[in-house]
């Protein structure tokens, strides 16, 4: 390239001067390929000569004619040109040039790789790093308009330079000649291209010429080789510039392949992170969304709560309108009540002062009852006392009598047998010498024996006095009627004497009432009449053998029973006192005793006396009075008192049972009830004392009349049977219906089946027994007055069952107070 270009050339030198090497290149591309080595720069001198005027200081572009025409008839051409030059350099037909695709001429063209850049920085208008057909071609004829003007230049140099070499050749030693001769020296040399001043050797060569003209074909000779040698380093320094180029285009290619290869590898690596970032974002998503689908499910759950929840929240709206106005009328009625309320716990307040006074009344009356209570069992004490000393005096009266019956009775017999006066007879017997006479002579106990039978075939049957069997009393015959009367009437004024004193004794009442104690013979006959069992008698033996109907009698409703409902009444409570001051008769004696009694009329007097003088046998002392003798003895005073009557079929027990609860005492031979007895068993019922008064009723049919009047005031009843006895079972039903009959169903009934003990000879099943009590509503137990099993328990239960019953209606009449004086409490 010419070193020696003007400002403005050179700056065309990079976009144009390729161009035009490219032009050269494409052209002769088809036939030259061969001359590429050393053509190119031989191929040249044209150019050279075409640029040779401009260093000779002439400007072409004031030289030129007009180009604007040569253009314009040249321009086809040029795009043509640049067309085929653009395929060139894109011979894959891509449609643009990029940069890689211009440093390929590089091994085509002369030009250095800066240039091809500087050429490719030149001709892309835009800057986008490719050519596109268009710039190209609009760069090219740019290029080709501004190399026209040049070329133009050259040619008027050309036409001018015509006549200088003319001049040249033909001077021939001249100074323009010396000169034109070294330049063509310099261009056959090819100096251009390796020298950069050849000022130097043109003066050398100028001398040498001038002073040595024969060494100057040396010297040129010299110079070739130097030029030559000269050319060959600059070829050998291109040749490594251009493998130099070749590297780093090679170096730039890997790095370029590199960088691509690192940029695949970062978008694959992208895309591996993103595909990946993808699948996360996918996993996350898919969470979310189930997440999103629970909440929404929540939310739809909540929304329906909500809904509910308002519904209710509607509905409790509603329901405060609703009490609010409910509430409004309730106060106005609470207001009313509570003026109500007021003039009630007034009136309350009046009532428990009232009670209160009724209740005070009631403790004084209670306790004057008390009082009473133990008045009366005094007064019945001493009354007793009173009693036994009249007994002692009637039975001194009898015994007086009855040997005056007796000496009467054997003066008639005397008479009858010896046929001697009365008063003779009796003189005789009254006299102890002659009783004992009496007494003694065993042939006239026989006569006496045939006086009786005579006596009784005499009487006609009149009296009942059978001396074989009885020992006990003799009847007055007709006979003796007026010794009878005298001694009738002096007991009865002896009575009289000693009650007196005692008006109110039930016994004084009695005895006036009927005026005359009963024939005894009548009694013995009611006491004889027994047939299975002997009998206790007491003073109520004479009642019950009235009560007794004879056969036009119907019953019970004679004056005489009612006599005795008087006298034994369980509202006065006098027959315990009755019992206990009951005389010992000597029917309580057993049959046995009977055969030593006939030997001497003193015997049954006697024995009678000493029955009465020693109350110890079981029998004779009177059950009421060991029972009132205990509970006087008792520390402290029952709380309550309970009527209790003992019923049930004679021989059931009921006697022994009262003997083993109060007397925890059992024995086998007890004889039979006559009338009624009374007992008082005091128990403790959940800390309290409970006295029970025990009437032991006789359960023989004849005294039924009387039992029957003792159910009206009863407490309770106890109806027993004998579980070895099934009669005695059979009949319970008739006590319950006497007790029904008598009471309705107000009393509790304990229903016992006695004689436990005796299981051997049971004839009534428990189950009998308790299915009964079940069907009538009894308590029911089954007992042993012997061993004494369940006699305490069930009558606990009776009493416990009493208290509780009493309990509850002092409750029921409590509280008829009660819930009135709350109410005030809330009032
Ligand atoms: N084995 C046995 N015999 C008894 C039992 N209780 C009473 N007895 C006997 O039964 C007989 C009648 O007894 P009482 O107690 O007199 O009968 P009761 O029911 O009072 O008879 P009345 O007074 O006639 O109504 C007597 O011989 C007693 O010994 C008992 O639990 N077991
Ligand atoms: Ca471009
Ligand atoms: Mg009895």
């Amino acid at each position: 390239m010419p070193r020696n270009l003007s400002g403005s050339e050179s700056e065309l030198r990079g976009a144009h001067a390729v161009p035009e090497a490219m032009l050269t290149v494409d052209t002769d591309k088809a036939g030259s390929e061969k001359q590429k080595d050393g053509q190119t720069q031989m191929a040249s001198p044209d150019r050279r000569e075409c640029s040779r005027p401009r260093s000779a200081g002439q400007d072409p572009r004031q030289s030129r004619g007009c180009p604007a025409q040569e253009q314009a008839a040249g321009q086809p051409a040029v795009l043509e040109k640049a067309q085929e030059f653009f395929q060139t350099c894109d011979p894959e037909g891509k449609g643009f040039i990029a940069r890689t695709d211009m440093q390929r001429l590089h091994e085509e063209l002369p030009l250095s790789l800066q240039d091809l850049e500087d050429v490719f920085d030149a001709l892309d208008a835009d800057g986008n790093g490719f050519l596109t057909p268009e710039e190209f071609a609009a760069g090219f004829s740019h290029f080709f308009s501004s190399q026209g003007a040049l070329s133009q230049g050259a040619a008027d140099q050309q036409v001018a330079q015509l006549p200088e070499e003319k001049v040249y050749q033909s001077r021939g030693n001249g100074g323009q000649d010396e000169e034109a001769q070294f330049q063509v020296l310099m261009d056959r040399l090819g100096a251009q291209t390796v020298l950069e001043d050849e000022n130097d050797i043109k003066q050398l060569w100028l001398q040498l010429k001038k002073d040595e003209p024969h060494l100057l074909s040396n010297f040129e000779e010299l110079l070739t080789r130097i030029f030559s040698q000269l050319q060959e380093a600059h070829e050998e320094k291109s040749e490594l510039e251009y493998a130099l180029k070749k590297k780093i285009v090679a170096y730039d290619e890997e790095i370029q392949h590199l960088y691509e290869e690192m940029e695949q590898q970062i978008k694959s690596e992208r895309e591996q992170f993103l595909l990946k970032d993808t699948e996360r974002f996918q996993a996350r998503s898919e969470e979310l969304e189930k997440e999103l689908f629970a909440k929404e499910q929540e939310l739809e759950l909540l929304s329906q709560k909500q809904r509910t929840l308002e519904g209710q929240c509607e509905a409790l709206h509603h329901d405060k309108h609703e009490t609010k106005a409910e509430n409004t009328k309730l106060k106005l009625r609470n207001q009313g009540l509570a003026q109500e309320l007021e003039r009630v716990s007034r009136e309350l307040q009046d009532a428990q002062q009232h009670l209160g006074s009724l209740q005070q009344e009631a403790c004084r009356l209670h306790q004057e009852k008390e009082m009473e209570v133990y008045r009366v069992t005094e007064s019945l004490q001493r009354e007793k006392s009173g009693l036994l000393k009249q007994l002692d005096f009637l039975r001194e009266r009898n015994k007086h009598l009855r040997d005056e019956r007796d000496v009467s009775f054997q003066g008639n017999v005397l008479c009858a047998v010896t046929g001697v006066d009365f008063h003779e007879a009796t003189h005789f017997l009254r006299g102890a010498a002659g009783r004992r006479l009496w007494e003694g002579h065993a042939f006239l106990a026989g006569r006496i024996s045939i006086a009786v039978q005579t006596t009784r075939i005499w009487e006609g049957g009149h009296t009942a006095l059978d001396v074989a069997t009885s020992s006990k009393r003799f009847c007055c015959p007709p006979l003796c009627t007026t010794q009878k009367d005298k001694a009738a009437q002096a007991s009865t004024a002896a009575s009289r004497a000693s009650w007196k004193q005692r008006s109110g004794s039930v016994i004084g009442k009695y005895v006036d009432s009927r005026g005359v104690l009963r024939s005894q013979s009548e009694e013995e006959e009611d006491v004889f009449s027994i047939p299975r069992r002997k009998s206790s008698l007491g003073p109520s033996a004479y009642p019950l053998t009235e009560e007794e109907p004879g056969p036009g009698e119907p019953g019970a409703g004679g004056p005489r029973c009612r006599a005795l409902r008087r006298i034994i009444s369980i509202e006065e409570d006098p027959l315990p006192q009755l019992l206990d001051s009951s005389p010992k008769q000597p029917l309580s004696k057993g049959p046995e005793q009977e055969g030593v009694s006939h030997q001497g009329a003193e015997g049954p007097v006697q024995q009678a006396l000493s029955l009465a003088c020693s109350p110890s046998s079981p029998r004779e002392q009177p059950v009421g009075k060991e029972a009132l003798c205990q509970v006087e003895s008792l520390p402290s005073t029952p709380d309550r008192l309970f009527k209790i009557v003992f019923v049930g079929n004679s021989a059931v027990g009921k006697t022994s049972f009262l003997r083993r609860l109060c007397e925890d005492h059992f024995s086998p031979g007890v004889a039979a009830t006559v009338g009624i007895d009374y007992r008082v068993k005091t128990v403790n019922v959940d800390n309290s004392q409970v006295a029970l008064q025990l009437w032991d009723t006789a359960g023989q049919e004849r005294y039924r009349c009387i039992t029957q009047q003792f159910f009206r005031k009863a407490d309770g009843v106890i109806v027993m049977y004998d579980l070895t006895a099934k009669e005695s079972f059979l009949s319970v039903r008739q006590w319950l219906s006497s007790v029904e009959e008598a009471v309705g169903d107000r009393v509790p009934v304990l229903l016992l089946g006695n004689k436990l003990d005796n299981e051997k000879e049971r004839e009534v099943p428990q189950g009998l027994g308790e299915q009964l009590a079940k069907e009538n509503n009894l308590i029911f137990y089954e007992c042993s007055a012997c061993s004494g099993h369940n006699t305490k328990e069930s009558l606990l239960h009776l009493a416990r069952f009493l208290k509780e019953q009493e309990d509850t209606v002092r409750e029921d009449t409590i509280q008829m107070g009660r819930p009135a004086k709350k109410k005030s409490c809330c009032g």
